[in-house]
């Protein structure tokens, strides 16, 4: 896992690297605009691009200038250093920095007021304006000019983070500060670029790495955690030596119904590949031959009022919820599941049902995964007003009912009982499309039916999942669900071997 740290302990992290390392603050804001550069010379293949860079007056702008110095050097010819002078600090390596680039031979033009970089021909901007160390609101001179570089409309790449953009806390409706189309940042992404809030401030963001010291990092406390593909590749086991069906397990997928059958079918295709030793799906007789001719390896339960509840004893993990129906026999059917005690996955019908059944809540066992996009989410625990306050809510949860609460969107916030948020970065657009969350939940099945733990199986499924969309999604422009789910191994295959 990567920690994830707030402005404040990076702070404590570059004093920590700069006193254990013995490297000087400058220095490493050097390596800092070193990183940069090099992230931006792929962004900028155009060396005759007239560029504006422009600078604050912390350490942000010392690191636009040290920039300015180094792209110099890499023969972008057309650069000009703004300064902008709004206040009278300046930290000791932005003064340190100056005095550098005066030897070279760039352009550098005092901004006292806003209004004279309106008439500035440019075709990148550079924001090294305010970084981290935002610590109000923008106002005053700072918003207007943010207001007149968004108004350019040229391409804007932002050092560490957008000037005015607050990287641990809720970012305001009105933002007012200056939107990137890149952001080229420090070590580790700021917990906020993974809220969907974060489009007012950015379209996408890169991390450099600047030389921070890594352990000191890890050794932070911290709830906010970044999935890596290191981590998926320690968890997953490979298929053992003698092993047989018997050794990974018996998943079953309560779902489907007469006009959602394709939704069983889904997780049950997604169960069987992910890896469960055995897959059966209980759904209603009108499935069976789909199932059978689709796939023959699964078996099936037919789902009637005279199911007794003992046919559900045998299974190792038990899914229930996609295209299920949420009528009052489906109520019954979770509510007598749940007292089995078993290891669930609850999804779409599942979740809707638990909305109109807070007693049922309370009663899920321990460490039950819920995999609720945003809306069955608010369903659940009340409306909320931006995803700060929603993943707020699903920690609190999740800690409070001893669940493990999957938070899906572009960016999953898989909240774990321990308060600790695992964010997801695999996936991508070309997965937007229906029956993407069934097979999650199947692959989530199988992996609780091969005995990892829940908590285990939720970051290994939600990282597969998007990653197998990524795969795919390299020579395809649309991913279904079907082939995402027929991905999966080769996607396990892949990491295992590298
Ligand atoms: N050694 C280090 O600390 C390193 C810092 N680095 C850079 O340093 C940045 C942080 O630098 P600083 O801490 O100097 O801060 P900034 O350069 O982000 O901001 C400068 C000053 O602006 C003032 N300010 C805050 N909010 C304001 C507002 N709304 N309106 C007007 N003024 C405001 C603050 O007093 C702050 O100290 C990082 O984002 C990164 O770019 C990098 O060079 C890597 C190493």
């Amino acid at each position: 896992m990567q920690t994830l740290l707030t402005s404040s302990q990076m702070q404590t992290v570059d004093a920590y690297t700069i006193k254990q390392q013995s490297i000087s603050s400058v220095n490493l804001m050097e390596s800092a605009a070193k990183a940069f550069v090099k992230a931006f010379k792929k962004e900028v293949l155009d060396k005759d691009a007239r560029i504006s860079i422009l600078c604050g007056q912390g350490n942000n702008g010392g690191d636009g200038l040290a920039i300015a110095r180094l792209l110099n050097k890499e023969k972008y010819k057309n650069s000009t250093v703004f300064l902008i002078n709004f206040s009278a600090k300046l930290s000791d390596d932005y003064t340190k920095n100056l005095k550098r680039l005066s030897k070279a031979k760039i352009p550098i033009v005092e901004i006292k007021e806003p209004g004279e970089f309106n008439e500035i021909k440019v075709d990148v901007v550079i924001d090294a304006i305010l970084g981290s160390g935002l610590n109000k609101p923008l106002s005053g001179k700072y918003t207007s000019l943010a207001s007149i570089i968004n108004g350019l409309k040229k391409q804007v790449i932002a050092v560490d983070v957008p000037t005015g953009f607050n990287g641990d806390d809720l970012i305001p409706e009105n933002y007012n500060g200056i939107k990137a189309d890149v952001v080229i940042s420090f070590q580790r992404p700021k917990i906020n670029f993974f809220f969907p809030e974060s489009v007012v401030a950015m379209n996408r963001f890169k991390v450099v790495n600047i030389g921070l010291d890594e352990n000191f990092i890890e050794r932070q406390q911290s709830n906010w955690k970044l999935t890596t593909r290191a981590d998926v590749q320690k968890i997953i086991r490979p298929r053992a030596g003698f092993s047989h069906k018997g050794t990974y397990g018996h998943a079953l997928i309560v779902a489907g119904n007469n006009t959602t059958m394709g939704a069983g079918l889904l997780a049950a295709s997604a169960s069987l590949h992910s890896g469960s030793g055995l897959t059966t799906v209980c759904l209603p007789q009108s499935g069976l031959i789909a199932l059978n001719t689709m796939l023959p390896e699964v078996m099936a339960l037919p789902r009637n009022e005279h199911l007794a509840i003992e046919a559900f004893e045998k299974f190792n993990a038990i899914a229930i919820g996609p295209g299920l129906g949420f009528d009052e026999e489906n109520e019954e059917l979770l509510e007598k599941l749940i007292d089995l005690k078993k290891q669930f996955v609850i999804d779409a019908d599942g979740l809707t049902i638990l909305s109109k059944r807070e007693d049922l809540l309370v009663k899920l066992p321990a460490k039950t995964i819920l995999t609720p996009h945003m809306k069955e989410f608010d369903r659940l625990f009340g409306k909320h007003e931006s995803w700060w306050q929603r993943v707020a809510t699903a920690r609190e949860k999740a800690q409070q009912l001893d669940l493990i609460i999957i938070l899906k969107n572009q960016y999953t916030f898989i909240c774990l009982p321990t308060g600790d948020v695992h964010i997801n970065a695999t996936g991508n657009p070309a997965m937007a499309s229906g029956g993407m969350g069934d097979v999650l939940t199947g692959t989530i099945t199988a992996f609780l039916a091969q005995c990892y733990s829940p908590a285990d199986a939720a970051i290994l499924a939600v990282y597969l999942h998007g990653k197998a969309g990524d795969d795919l999604a390299k020579e395809s422009f649309t991913v279904n669900a079907l082939q995402l789910a027929l991905q999966i191994p080769k996607t396990i295959k892949k990491l295992l071997k590298s």
